[in-house]
């Protein structure tokens, strides 16, 4: 069976929460802050474009990767607000965006059809579903599934 887009969507947002993890660790390490808004405003533009180059509403768009970073940070501010986990990786900070770089892509890939499905009727049972299943197969901790629940929470919202 495969996965519908909202459990594509779910999961892949999950992975790149579980990144955050190793965005944590560099920082813990560097000290540098949790928010790089450069950062977050070169992805948007960058994600903007791509997304009204395939046919995406740009707000809808940009709304959905600002919810993700938002997430990003959540689970950031509470690992480095705690001591070190056992076993804490010293993640390289480059690194780690190169793979949130390519977790963007097959997020925008699948967001059209994500779009199109959280447009109907039964999108919140949909989106839980796909929350529950992506936190069971990428592992989920409390903390991670709250994050989880901000990447796409506003995913079955419509602006008026
Ligand atoms: O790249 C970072 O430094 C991150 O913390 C990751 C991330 C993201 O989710 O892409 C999250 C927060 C930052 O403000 C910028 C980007």
């Amino acid at each position: 069976q495969t996965p519908s887009a909202l459990e594509r969507l779910a999961d892949l947002s999950a992975q790149r929460l579980r990144l955050a993890d190793q965005v944590a660790a560099s920082k813990r390490r560097s000290g540098r802050p949790v928010e790089d808004a450069a950062r977050e405003r070169e992805q948007l533009e960058r994600l903007g474009q791509a997304a009204v180059a395939r046919g995406l509403p740009h707000e809808a768009a940009t709304g959905f990767f600002r919810a993700q970073f938002e997430a990003n940070k959540l689970v950031q501010y509470r690992l480095l607000g705690e001591p070190p986990r056992r076993g804490e990786a010293a993640a390289d900070l480059d690194a780690v965006r190169a793979r949130l770089d390519r977790l963007n892509g097959e997020l925008l890939d699948a967001l059209g059809q994500g779009l199109n499905d959280a447009a109907r009727a039964d999108c919140a049972t949909q989106a839980r579903r796909a929350r529950e299943r992506a936190a069971r197969r990428r592992r989920l901790d409390e903390l991670h599934r709250i994050a989880l629940s901000r990447a796409l929470g506003d995913l079955c919202r419509r602006a008026p």
